[in-house]
Formats: C-alpha cells, sequence, structure tokens
C-alpha cells in the first residue's frame, strides 16, 4: 500500500487547461455541452492527453463477508454473498448484463467471502472469511485491511495490463452498508442516522436497530477519525479495503475511475482520506437511494453523472454512466472545428 501511495501525482492541470482551449474551438457555443466538456477537462487532466481513449473499460467487483451481519443488519442472509458470487462468475447479475453492454473486461475477487468454497472464474484472494463483528471486536487487524487494500491494487495493476484505460469498481457483501455507515460517520463527524439506510430493503424498525448497533460498535472501537486506515480496519470490510486500494491504484496508474454507489464511495472517501490527489481521478456515476451517499458526495464535493434512484452496487451505476464518459472522449477526438467545418465564429460585439 504505501509503495501505491508515493506512486499517486496530481493530475495534470496543463493539459486539462489544453482540452479547455481545444473544446472552445470546436463547433459549438462555448460551454454548451455542459457538464460533458468538465468531463473531457478531467479526462485530459487524468491521463495527459488532449484525446484521451476510455475504451476498453473494465469492471472489478469484490465481494466479501461482514461478520456484523450477525447482528440482524440486512434484509438478506449472508450466504447471498457467495451465491451472488457464482452468479457474477455465470454472468447472470446485472453488472454482467450492463458490463457486456459497455464491452467491458470484468475480474470478480473474492477478498473475503465466509464461504471456503471456491469458484471458477473468480480470483482467490481471500484474506479472511469474513471480517469480525466490530460490535464485539475489531472488523479485521490493520495488516489484514493492508493486504485487502493491497488485492485492489494488484486487481487494478491487472486490468491496467491487459490494457483497460477507464476502471469501473463494485462491490458484493451483506451487510456492507452497515460498515461503510459507521466508517462514513467516523470519517465525517456525521449522525450515525444521519447516514443509515435500508440497504437491501429493511423497514424503519430494523433501521433503528441497524442505527443502535453501528452506535454500540463506533464506541466500543473508538477508532481515530484522522487515521483512515485505523477507521477502515476496526469498522471496515475486506471488499471496501480492496476497493480503497483499486481508487488509490487508479490514480498512481493515471486511469480514470468511476465511483459507483455508497459502499464505493465511502471507500472513495477513505482513499481520498490516505491520499487526497486521488480525488481528482475520481468520475461519480450515479447517486444511490442510500441516504448517506449524499453525506459522502458532499465530503467529497462530488455531483454524479446519473440519479437513477438505484441501490443495488455491483458496480452498476458506474456501469451506466461509462458511456457518457465515451460521448466526452468522442466529442474531443471528433468534432469538427470552427475553422475546419467553416463555421463562422462567435460575434466580436
Ligand atoms: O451501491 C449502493 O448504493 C447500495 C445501496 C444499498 C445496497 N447495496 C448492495 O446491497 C448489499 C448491502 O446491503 P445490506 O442491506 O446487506 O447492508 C451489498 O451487496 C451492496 O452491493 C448497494
Ligand atoms: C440479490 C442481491 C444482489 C446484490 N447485488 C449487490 N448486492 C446485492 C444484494 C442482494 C440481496
Amino acid at each position: 500500500m504505501h509503495a501505491i501511495v508515493d506512486h499517486i501525482q496530481s493530475v495534470n492541470s496543463h493539459a486539462g487547461e489544453q482540452a479547455q482551449r481545444h473544446l472552445d474551438t470546436l463547433t459549438k457555443p462555448p460551454g454548451s455541452l455542459g457538464a460533458l466538456e468538465g468531463l473531457a477537462i478531467q479526462l485530459s487532466a487524468i491521463t495527459g492527453e488532449l484525446k484521451p481513449s476510455v475504451t476498453p473499460p473494465a469492471v472489478i467487483v469484490f465481494a466479501a463477508d461482514h461478520g456484523v451481519a450477525a447482528e440482524g443488519v440486512s434484509a438478506f442472509p449472508q450466504e447471498v454473498t457467495a451465491q451472488m458470487v457464482a452468479n457474477f462468475a455465470n454472468g447472470g447479475a446485472a453488472i454482467n448484463v450492463f458490463a457486456r453492454q459497455i464491452n467491458a473486461l470484468v475480474e470478480i475477487v473474492d477478498v473475503g467471502v465466509a464461504s471456503t468454497l471456491t469458484i471458477t472464474g473468480v480470483t482467490s484472494a481471500n484474506v479472511r472469511h469474513g471480517t469480525a463483528n466490530m460490535v464485539k471486536e475489531d472488523a479485521m487487524q490493520t495488516a489484514e485491511a493492508i493486504e485487502a487494500i493491497d488485492v485492489g491494487v494488484a486487481a487494478v495493476e491487472r486490468a491496467k495490463r491487459a490494457g483497460a484505460k477507464c476502471l469501473i469498481v463494485g462491490e458484493m457483501g451483506i451487510a456492507n452498508t452497515t460498515a461503510s455507515s459507521a466508517i462514513l460517520a467516523v470519517l465525517t463527524g456525521e449522525s450515525v442516522a444521519s447516514v443509515v439506510g435500508a440497504g437491501t430493503g429493511i423497514n424503519e424498525r430494523q433501521q433503528a436497530h441497524k442505527v443502535a448497533v453501528i452506535e454500540r460498535a463506533i464506541a466500543a472501537r473508538n477508532a481515530d477519525p484522522l487515521a483512515p486506515l485505523e477507521v477502515l480496519a476496526k469498522l471496515g470490510g475486506l471488499e471496501i479495503a480492496a476497493m480503497t486500494g483499486a481508487y488509490l491504484a487508479a490514480a498512481a496508474q493515471r486511469l480514470p475511475a468511476i465511483v459507483d454507489g455508497f459502499i464505493a464511495t465511502v471507500a472513495a472517501l477513505t482513499a481520498c482520506r490516505i491520499s487526497p490527489a486521488v480525488r481528482d481521478y475520481l468520475i461519480f456515476g450515479h447517486r444511490s437511494q442510500e441516504p448517506g451517499h449524499d453525506v459522502a458526495l458532499k465530503a467529497l464535493e462530488a455531483r454524479p453523472l446519473l440519479d437513477m434512484s438505484m441501490r443495488l452496487g455491483e458496480g452498476s451505476g458506474a456501469a451506466l454512466a461509462y458511456p457518457l464518459l465515451q460521448a466526452a472522449a468522442a466529442m474531443m477526438a471528433e468534432m469538427a472545428t470552427f475553422t475546419d467545418a467553416g463555421v463562422s465564429d462567435k460575434a466580436a460585439l
């Protein structure tokens, strides 16, 4: 982890300024493509290229289990994590469908599923078979969190070697909204109640119980809000740590990363607390229905591209946003300039 953090540099603001100048020569009123122009400038600043390519994208899904599931904080039983991993391997989940739609490379990584069965087509990088119950003990040791971060780093490096030009990082883990809410409350100082939601679909009474569980865990673990790795280890999840590592590696490799929903954004915030320069490598794909997502987005000063009332995870919202990045790249590469097309530029009034 430390080696990758040392590699992270700021985005190339000079390339971003050149992209802005190029955009203003294209046959459209300046700024008229709105947020798409901002996206193009960001892609240039990330890659250092005036005409960047985001093809092909790589989808990486990290799966892990959570000891805190034993507290009855999710609408679904823990075994669903492993069952969904098998579904990902068979190509039947929503993320598989959306990944095929955008011709993405796909890797499914078991970084901490409770089940000990191995599944063909899944990268086995299990650090431990689920975290401990954070109400009773630290979710994991710091060394395990670092190991899981390194699983994320390694997956991004494989994607880069395979030719990926853009990353879509997703997750699967029953009870991971509980871990994410706990991390977010500690990192931001916001109340637990303001960052807890229905997750996979618990009712209001169960949500009140979830708030109480998280409050107890936060009090018992007593993590230092200024020590992101400690917060991640004590309250986090193995897939959240792997995603944190993936965002750190994306920045180190100068690859744009599309952040998915609530859990992904909490991992992104953790990565930015470890290394603030990561922020400018991140593009926020969608706004999740999970209420804590707004808190996490605000902490990152992020405006997501889509608002589809989704709350699935898996990287699904990021995959749906990917065609907007393709459009931004195509605009830079293919649009005619005023000079090329013989169109009169803005009148000098
Ligand atoms: O991405 C989101 O915003 C999101 C919001 C709610 C739930 N999820 C997914 O649902 C699972 C966690 O929900 P829960 O209720 O078990 O904590 C996990 O597998 C996530 O991928 C994902
Ligand atoms: C079926 C199911 C699919 C998921 N995908 C991500 N989280 C999930 C949670 C459940 C319960």
